[in-house]
């Protein structure tokens, strides 16, 4: 079926649609040459529509293995050459199969070079997928839906869930985390409470951690209000981790800001230099805000790790207390590993009181 991709500011890229499902969201692109899977089922894009600006999407098909969450948060994926044959010993399923099935609206076969250069100058926009035959007063319609604001309540574990381990205990706060994240903690040795976004900061306490962290998730992180003001109150009570959202909260619950950024960051090959080492790490990324770092000062945190593209914040560390944030994905393994040390940092203030 033909379908169009519709932006805010007016413009329109044609392409066919999978299947009927039409969508609405923010359109972000993501640069990876790998990683879709991983891209539809990170809770972190709930509420967006994703376009790949690699031309070539699907052909190592889909695997269990690379999935995120329980499910896929996207709100639509934009594909230039959708392949359909995939060839890769681990695939269990092809793409085309994997969004069908799950009902997850893809126009493929447009110009997301074109999309993303529009993007690039305009900055992040709405946008809509829906067939080419969407008549002016269904497009004005989808247009003019308010975008949803708590997308971290539609993520994050509805139930307390444990992953047992001989370490020290770490209670995670779930404003949509990815598995690997889990995965990368347990696998340094931790025990794992992962908890609702909204447990307060008495509940988590209760849980006698040894340390707390904060995960990646959806959303302005000035959505989640109530979430930074428990945040507020555990900071200094142990030692703390934060990835993504969970970077972005700690600078609001410590009196810092955050903005939005023109277009973000999305990809699997986004330089970072870490200012201790001097050293420049390929990193993955996956964010649309950062942190003021104006708003920094009389802060007691240090700039740690900065964007090597922009000079943007992407890590800092506090200056008195046993805590340390990432703005991008340290635990994604899209090749390099070159960030795994920062959980080796994790166990050691976990460990250093013992
Ligand atoms: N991956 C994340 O945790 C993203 C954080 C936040 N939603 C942002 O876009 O900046």
């Amino acid at each position: 079926m033909k379908g169009k991709l519709i932006l805010e500011d007016g413009s329109v890229f044609y392409g066919n649609m999978l299947q009927e499902a039409g969508a609405v969201g923010e359109v972000v692109f993501n640069t990876g040459m790998t990683g879709y899977q991983e891209i539809l089922t990170d809770p972190s894009y709930c509420g967006q529509i994703v376009t790949l600006t690699y031309p070539l999407i699907g052909n190592y098909g889909t695997a269990g293995l690379f999935e995120q969450a329980r499910q896929s948060y996207v709100r639509g994926f934009v594909i230039s050459e959708l392949c359909t044959e995939p060839s890769n010993w681990q695939a269990e399923n092809s793409l085309a199969d994997y969004l069908k099935a799950r009902n997850i609206p893809c126009i493929y076969g447009v110009d997301t070079r074109a999309i993303t250069r529009r993007i690039r100058s305009h900055g992040t926009m709405k946008g809509i997928i829906a067939p080419e035959s969407a008549s002016k007063a269904q497009i004005a319609e989808l247009m003019a839906r308010p975008p949803k604001l708590d997308v971290v309540h539609e993520v994050t574990t509805k139930e307390i869930y444990q992953m047992p381990n001989d370490g020290p205990h770490v209670v995670v706060m779930d404003f949509g985390v990815k598995r690997n994240i889990l995965h990368s903690l347990h696998k340094i040795g931790c025990r794992l409470t992962v908890v609702p976004a909204y447990t307060t900061a008495r509940e988590i306490l209760a849980m006698q951690p040894d340390g707390i962290f904060l995960s990646n998730g959806p959303g302005d992180p000035k959505d989640v209000p109530e979430a930074i003001a428990e945040i507020r109150e555990l900071i200094g009570q142990k030692p703390m981790f934060g990835i993504c959202l969970g970077h972005q909260l700690i600078a609001l619950a410590l009196g810092a800001d955050t903005y939005k950024l023109k277009f973000g960051h999305r990809g699997s090959n986004q330089p970072v230099k870490n200012l201790r080492t001097g050293r420049v790490h390929i990193t993955s990324q996956n964010h649309g805000y950062s942190v003021d770092e104006a708003s920094l000062a009389g802060k007691n945190l240090v700039i740690t790790h900065r964007a090597v593209n922009d000079g943007t914040v992407e890590g800092m560390s506090h200056k008195d207390i046993p805590l340390f944030c990432i703005q991008y994905h340290p635990e994604a393994a899209p090749g390099p590993d070159d960030n795994t040390y920062l959980f080796n940092e994790f166990w050691t203030l976990l460990t250093q009181g013992e």
